[in-house]
């Protein structure tokens, strides 16, 4: 069977990742096969340039065909920020809670139509011989004044869904999956996958 690794240590990531993939005929490794690998710095200033160096980097130490996602939350009226920050916003230090409270306090007095945001997501597969496959995917919605729900991870609590004006954290796996920047990131990359898959060289 065609084995990869995601190279991801985000744990909300990887559960997505497993319930999108479940019925493809892959043996999706993580990085916990590969307990030798450290910490990666995500040097790039793009969602895109921070995938590569990800992916890259795990498919360079294991052999493998690498699958990395670089994401975030890009809200409009902070010019774009947290953007490649999002896991990082509330650093040193940063926790999932310490975000979003750190998002809400930056939003304080902005009234709901101009908290406009959306998640973005680029996703690279990275073979060891240095082919790569790339697919993004994005998500409208708003910020919240008041968290909500207990699904998903990250910013979920607060993100608001533009089409069902549902919380992400009140979105049922499959629902968030069916509409998500990283859900439609993976599809597209799968429509491509064979054919990348057979232009790599296979050790
Ligand atoms: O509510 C959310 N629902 C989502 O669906 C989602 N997707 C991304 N994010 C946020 O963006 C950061 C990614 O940063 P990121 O791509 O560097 O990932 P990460 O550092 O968490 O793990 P890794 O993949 O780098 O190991 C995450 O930590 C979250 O804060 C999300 N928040
Ligand atoms: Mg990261």
């Amino acid at each position: 069977m065609n084995a990869v690794v995601l190279a991801t240590r985000n744990k909300g990531k990887i559960r997505e990742f497993s319930e999108m993939l479940q019925n493809f005929q892959l043996n999706v490794l993580g990085l916990d096969d590969f307990p030798e690998i450290g910490e990666i710095e995500e040097t790039g200033v793009t969602f895109e340039a921070n995938a590569r160096i990800k992916a890259s980097e795990v498919a360079k130490a294991t052999g493998l065909v690498a699958i990395a996602d670089d994401s975030g939350l890009e809200v409009d009226a902070l010019d774009g920020a947290p953007g490649v920050f999002s896991a990082r916003f509330s650093a040193p230090n940063p926790t999932d809670e310490k975000n979003n409270a750190l998002l809400l306090e930056k939003l304080q007095g902005v009234p709901y139509e101009k908290r406009t945001a959306r998640f973005r997501c680029v996703m690279l597969a990275y073979a060891p011989d240095g082919q790569e496959l790339c697919a993004d995917g994005s998500w409208e919605g708003h910020i919240a004044e008041q968290p909500e729900g207990d699904n998903g991870f990250g910013y979920d609590p607060l993100f608001v869904d533009s089409i069902s004006g549902k919380h992400s954290a009140c979105l049922s796996r499959d629902e968030k999956n069916a509409r998500s920047h990283r859900g439609k990131a993976l599809r597209k990359l799968l429509e491509d996958w064979p054919f990348f898959w057979g232009r790599v060289k296979h050790s």
